[in-house]
């Protein structure tokens, strides 16, 4: 059975204050990364635009904060369904926009379903009221929207990440002005279209399409209250320094990373494989929680296991997105992103790097690489993260060694342990700096319902995930009574002071 209700046709590229607009800016097209085909033609924002969409979400706030929440939570619950009924429609529309598998672009919506739920829990527990008796007072301890939410979405889940931040947002009665990646348009009018659907009032959700200058404009704009952003580093550092001297502006900023992978015994061996497989080429590497390294204590079994490993990786099934039987591996975002993660392999085999299995374009489809994994263990490698599917393989001694190495980054969002011991896990755990660190788990594929952020230079200590409910408002403190009361007594030099 098809879950697929298709929504109306868009009107046009943008919607501010609840009308669709043509943009005025540059034309945008964007091709399918699995056969260059056009997935989307349209033009992006201009600046008075960019502009107009923040003025549209302030004029939109003050009613939208005062809505009681219960209202506010049913058009998220209506959201999600429409969501559902929709699926199909998205699914196809993520795949044709990124190149992901489909059976993987299903699972994305299926996730992003699951944040409405997820995300009204946690703000019902994150954002509560707190009430307690004090001397003749009552102090409350209450949350308010910040205003006006910026929300730049990534390629890698056009639909899943930016919700996890539009969602929160709305909820706690902040208006949202959303700009999608360039390289996924197509997700734009197909979610703020299923929001008005869902009843959300005009001015409430805005749409901005274009890139770097629209998203510049647009946090340049003084009403701008909060500016949520997943993508790299380098963008991510770009708007820190934009938003310098205005540090009133929240900035939630969830980026890459260079995640290490420990296998300390890859016992048994299968599912060591399966979890490094998962770990590092899930998305074909296009997601900020892949590992990147690979640190491997020698050991007899461990050496085996690596064998092995670069034995499986050349039988993963590499394929265009709908392809029958379904690839593992999908075409990565474009034949720029595949020039990237190849030349990024002859940089680490200049280096010193030895190829266990190089990574390898596809003949037909020019953004199709297969997954690579390279021993860097003699070589220098470069802190960079590389966003595609290539594991850099590294042997260390003993598990000392193996913290130090898992370490040796700037970046800090994933790690993951094989094997060893309760003590040895405490240690990782303790020792190892990122926001998410699991045990016998591949490191992607973290649960929504714990934080999702790294430290060091994959974040601001503004994790999203079950957490985005936090930056999403602030809190107000107050003392109350409801009558004023004479003091009981009059502080020293006061005597006088009453009548
Ligand atoms: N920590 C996390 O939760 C996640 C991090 N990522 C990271 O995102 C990256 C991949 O996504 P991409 O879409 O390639 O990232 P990107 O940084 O190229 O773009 C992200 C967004 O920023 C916008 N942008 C570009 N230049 C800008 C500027 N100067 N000022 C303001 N906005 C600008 C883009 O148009 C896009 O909407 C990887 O580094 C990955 O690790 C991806 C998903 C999750
Ligand atoms: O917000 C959540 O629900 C959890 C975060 C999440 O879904 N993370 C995914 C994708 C993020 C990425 O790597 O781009 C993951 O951990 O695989």
């Amino acid at each position: 059975m098809s879950h697929t209700t298709r929504p109306e046709e868009p009107l046009s590229d943008l919607l501010i204050d609840g009308t669709w607009l043509a943009g005025e800016g540059p034309p945008l097209t964007r091709q399918s990364p699995a056969d260059g085909s056009i997935v989307w033609n349209g033009h992006q924002a201009n600046t008075d635009q960019a502009h107009a969409a923040i003025v549209s979400a302030t004029h939109a706030s003050l009613a939208w904060a005062a809505r009681p929440a219960a209202d506010r939570v049913a058009i998220v619950r209506r959201f999600g369904e429409l969501l559902t009924s929709r699926r199909d429609a998205f699914a196809d529309c993520i795949s044709q926009q990124v190149g992901k598998p489909a059976w993987e672009a299903a699972t994305e919506v299926a996730t992003s379903i699951a944040k409405v739920d997820v995300s009204i829990t946690a703000m019902l527990q994150r954002s509560a009221t707190t009430r307690q008796e004090l001397a003749g007072f009552e102090a409350v301890g209450r949350y308010r929207p910040l205003g006006v939410m910026l929300v730049l979405g990534p390629f890698n889940f056009p639909l899943h990440l930016p919700g996890g931040q539009i969602i929160p947002a709305l909820l706690a009665g902040n208006t949202v002005v959303f700009k999608p990646s360039e390289l996924a348009p197509a997700i734009g009018p197909m979610l703020v279209q299923t929001w008005q659907a869902a009843g959300l009032p005009a001015g409430v959700i805005n749409l901005l399409q274009g890139g770097a200058d629209v998203a510049t404009a647009a946090i340049d704009h003084p009403q701008t209250a909060g500016v949520l952003f997943t993508g790299s580093r380098r963008v991510g550092v770009a708007i820190h320094r934009q938003l310098a001297g205005r540090p009133e502006v929240l900035l939630a900023l969830e980026m890459g990373g260079n995640n290490p992978l420990v296998v300390a015994d890859a016992r048994p061996v299968d599912a060591a494989i399966d979890l490094a497989i998962q770990s590092a080429f899930l998305s074909s590497g296009q997601r900020c929680t892949c590992a990147r390294r690979l640190i491997v204590i020698d050991s007899p079994e461990n050496r085996k296991f690596v064998e092995r490993l670069a034995a499986a990786i050349p039988r993963i099934r590499c394929g265009l997105p709908d392809a029958d039987p379904p690839p593992f591996c999908g075409p990565l975002v474009s034949p720029a992103a595949a020039d990237k993660v190849l030349a990024t392999q002859e940089t680490l085999l200049r280096k010193g790097g030895i190829p266990q299995v190089r990574a390898r374009r596809d003949t037909a489809c020019q953004s199709l690489v297969s997954p690579g994994l390279i021993d860097m263990t003699a070589a220098a490698a470069d802190d960079e993260e590389c966003f595609g599917p290539l594991l850099q393989l590294q042997w260390v001694d003993d598990f000392d060694a193996a913290i130090l190495a898992a370490n040796a980054t700037r970046f800090g969002l994933a790690a993951g342990l094989v094997g060893g011991s309760t003590e040895d896990f405490t240690r990782f755990r303790r020792e190892v700096r990122a926001g998410v660190i699991n045990w016998n788990r591949q490191t992607t594929g973290a649960s929504g319902r714990l934080a999702f952020g790294g430290t060091g230079e994959s974040g601001n200590h503004r994790p999203a995930g079950y957490f985005a409910a936090d930056f999403c408002s602030d809190p107000v403190a107050s003392l109350e009574s409801d009558r004023l009361v004479p003091p009981a007594s009059l502080l020293p030099g006061l005597e006088d002071t009453q009548p």
